[in-house]
């Protein structure tokens, strides 16, 4: 069996029902060692990016392997999330993408909408991305240093000089 992951879990108030919800199937699942929950409880109005920015910082330090992320549409957690050094947080809401969300982008982060998917496709996505791991060796992971490197140039643009050079 692959290594057993570390999950962390959170959602904003339009997020909840979903969050509570995967939240158990993770707690449920064998491939999961351990579920953190960053919130939001049941009574709280906390905005999207803190809980987003909260559950990437778990991933960024090495205290969670992954992070499932609900809000309104899945979108605006991503954007938080991605603004933590070192995290690829994605939506996604095909099989495809969820797939190659690990296999192509080595993205720690899956973001869901609860307005957008149902829950009975978002239970099934999920089960889906807990089986898949990033292979370093793949082709792949050139393209995925490659984000490292844009990042560490903060968008100055002198990545951009070596374009090509990746794979
Ligand atoms: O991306 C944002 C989320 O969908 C959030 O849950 C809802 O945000 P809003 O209330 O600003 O539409």
């Amino acid at each position: 069996m692959p290594q057993r992951l570390r999950v962390a879990i959170g959602s904003d108030d339009a997020g909840f029902d979903y969050k509570e919800l995967l939240k158990a199937d993770l707690e449920a699942d064998d491939r999961v060692v351990a579920v953190t929950d960053v919130g939001v409880g049941g009574d709280e109005h906390t905005p999207y990016p803190y809980v987003g920015a909260a559950a990437a910082r778990l991933v960024a330090e090495g205290k969670a392997d992954r992070a499932l992320l609900v809000c309104g549409t899945g979108l605006g957690v991503a954007i938080a999330a991605n603004k933590v050094p070192g995290v690829r947080a994605v939506t996604a809401h095909d099989s495809f993408s969820v797939e190659r969300a690990v296999l192509s982008n080595d993205a720690q982060v899956l973001c869901f909408g609860q307005r957008v998917v149902g829950i009975e496709l978002a239970r099934r996505l999920l089960r889906e991305w807990l089986g898949y791991r990033f292979d370093p060796t793949s082709a792949s992971a050139p393209k995925v240093a490659a984000i490292g490197e844009v990042e560490a140039d903060a968008g100055t643009g002198a990545v951009g000089e070596t374009a090509g050079s990746c794979g």
